[in-house]
């Protein structure tokens, strides 16, 4: 039986030393306060609904949403495809959101936009309950041109290379979420 690898095959040390800081601390935050500002101009006047997508979308949406400059109501549903892995497979939905999403201005919030089959099937799944109009905000963009088609977020932070990535909220086999910039490994 092929043995999964976990937390303890791949230690989070030895990863820190194959990669490299791709974006500091300052960067991202500057960047996640500047979303906030074109998502608040867009947004004036609306109450929407903002959902997270967890775990990797956790610490940016905390640190977004301490930046909106309009009320909202927050939620959260955790769909997952990479499961502590590098490769991502078929996405798995392990809770969804408990408010009825009809007539809401949905904006979800993630981590990193890459293939994109993740963000592709919540958009779809949020469409199929009647929402009035959903957006995307990520707080990293893989832009390799891979991704299924015609999906780019309305909003995202930064761009990352076409490596492996994590920190401020991606994990490494579930380790290095807490790491306040983003690295990439070589
Ligand atoms: O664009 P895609 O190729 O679909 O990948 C993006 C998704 O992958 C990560 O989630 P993951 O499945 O690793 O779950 P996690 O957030 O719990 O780490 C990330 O948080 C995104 O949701
Ligand atoms: N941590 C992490 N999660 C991902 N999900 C899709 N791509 C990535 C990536 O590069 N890093």
């Amino acid at each position: 039986m092929s043995h999964k690898p976990t937390a303890k095959d791949k230690p989070l040390a030895d990863a820190l030393k194959n990669s490299d800081l791709v974006h500091d601390r300052a960067t991202v935050e500057s960047a996640i306060v500047r979303m906030a500002g074109e998502i608040s101009r867009d947004y004036q006047g609306r109450r929407p609904t903002v959902l997270t997508i967890m775990n990797g979308g956790l610490w940016f949406a905390a640190r977004l949403s301490l930046e909106l400059e309009f009320d909202a109501e927050f939620d959260y549903l955790h769909a997952t495809r990479y499961r502590g892995n590098t490769q991502g497979s078929g996405l798995v939905w392990l809770r969804e959101p408990s408010i009825d999403l009809r007539d809401k201005d949905v904006l979800l919030l993630d981590d990193i936009l890459d293939e994109g089959p993740t963000l592709l099937e919540v958009r779809h799944w949020c469409q199929s309950r009647d929402v009035r109009s959903v957006k995307l905000a990520v707080m990293c963009w893989k832009r390799h041109g891979r991704a299924v088609e015609g999906l780019e977020p309305d909003y995202y932070g930064l761009e990352v290379p076409d490596r492996y990535v994590f920190g401020y909220g991606m994990d490494y086999y579930e380790q290095g979420r807490n790491l306040p910039a983003v690295y990439a490994l070589r």
